[in-house]
């Protein structure tokens, strides 16, 4: 069976994109890993799935899937190339859509200049939302690592995030610390490490180590995670520019029980035909 895609990247995180719309998808585990095989397969970050909404308010549903196979809750940069994606293939004319996820709904906008603005959702912070374990819910928490305590946020995106500050991205250690911290015990369910360089009250420099996925060149919900944990921790004001190593984008919250909006490029690179065996199909 044939199995039609499109590549897409926001930011360089980047995406295998399926209509489950127009095509009847079931992937294993063990394909999706394949399939996100950077030498073997077709090569991505996460996998992104749209499929028909179960109720007549929301226009789709959202799955995703790490490069490892497990499926997560979101993805900010995938909420923009999703948008795109519905828009770009005409199976919807909105400018706004309501997408559902296996966390809440999300609102992605196409804006005129090319952009996509996403209503990502009210952040969480309980320690049972995280998944977190704590005896409090406090802004900052410590967290032990081979005997160094580090200090962190933690921030539900509907998927988990930590979030420390850095003097310097450039040299932060994301590639061994951030993998101690995805799989701290205190974490039942993993987590995304973030790193934040303050720049500015309305700028900062991120890098994240995405669960399952490693670092990647941005992730979106690790931006919306870190101005929230900068704006809680008072350093940062409601709107701010963050640069990571894929590019730009800008992250606003005003607070409270408001929703996180962020705003950012969604591209394209090509479409894609595999064969698919045995019993995965698409049809
Ligand atoms: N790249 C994403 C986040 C993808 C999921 C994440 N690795 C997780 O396991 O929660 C983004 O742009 O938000």
């Amino acid at each position: 069976m044939k199995l039609q895609f499109t590549k897409m990247q926001g930011l360089g995180n980047d995406f295998m994109v399926i209509d489950g719309v127009n095509q009847q998808v079931r992937l294993s585990t063990s394909t999706i890993r394949q399939l996100g095989d950077r030498y073997f397969g077709i090569g991505f970050d996460q996998l992104l799935l749209v499929e028909p909404a179960s109720r007549a308010d929301i226009d789709f549903s959202y799955r995703i899937f790490n490069n490892d196979g497990g499926e997560v809750e979101q993805c900010g940069n995938g909420a923009r190339c999703f948008a795109r994606f519905v828009h770009d293939k005409g199976l919807s004319l909105k400018k706004e859509i309501a997408v559902e996820t296996a966390r809440g709904v999300i609102y992605p906008r196409l804006e005129d200049d090319g952009n996509v603005s996403v209503n990502m959702g009210v952040p969480q912070f309980a320690p049972q939302e995280i998944p977190f374990i704590a005896d409090s819910d406090l802004i900052i928490h410590p967290l032990d690592i081979d005997g160094v305590s580090f200090a962190i946020s933690v921030v539900s995106m509907g998927n988990p995030h930590a979030v420390q500050v850095v003097a310097d991205v450039d040299v932060a250690p994301v590639a061994s610390i951030g993998p101690k911290i995805e799989t701290h015990p205190r974490f039942p369910a993993k987590v995304n490490a973030g790193f934040m360089q303050i720049i500015s009250r309305d700028e900062i420099r991120l890098r994240v180590f995405e669960r399952a996925a490693g670092e990647t060149l941005a992730c979106g919900t690790g931006a919306c995670a870190a101005v929230v944990a900068g704006i809680r921790r008072g350093l940062l004001n409601p709107r701010v520019r963050v640069h990571t190593h894929g590019g730009e984008l800008t992250i606003a919250w005003a607070g409270g029980s408001a929703a996180v909006w962020m705003t950012g490029p969604a591209v394209s690179v090509f479409d894609g035909t595999i064969n698919l065996q045995g019993e995965e199909y698409a049809a």
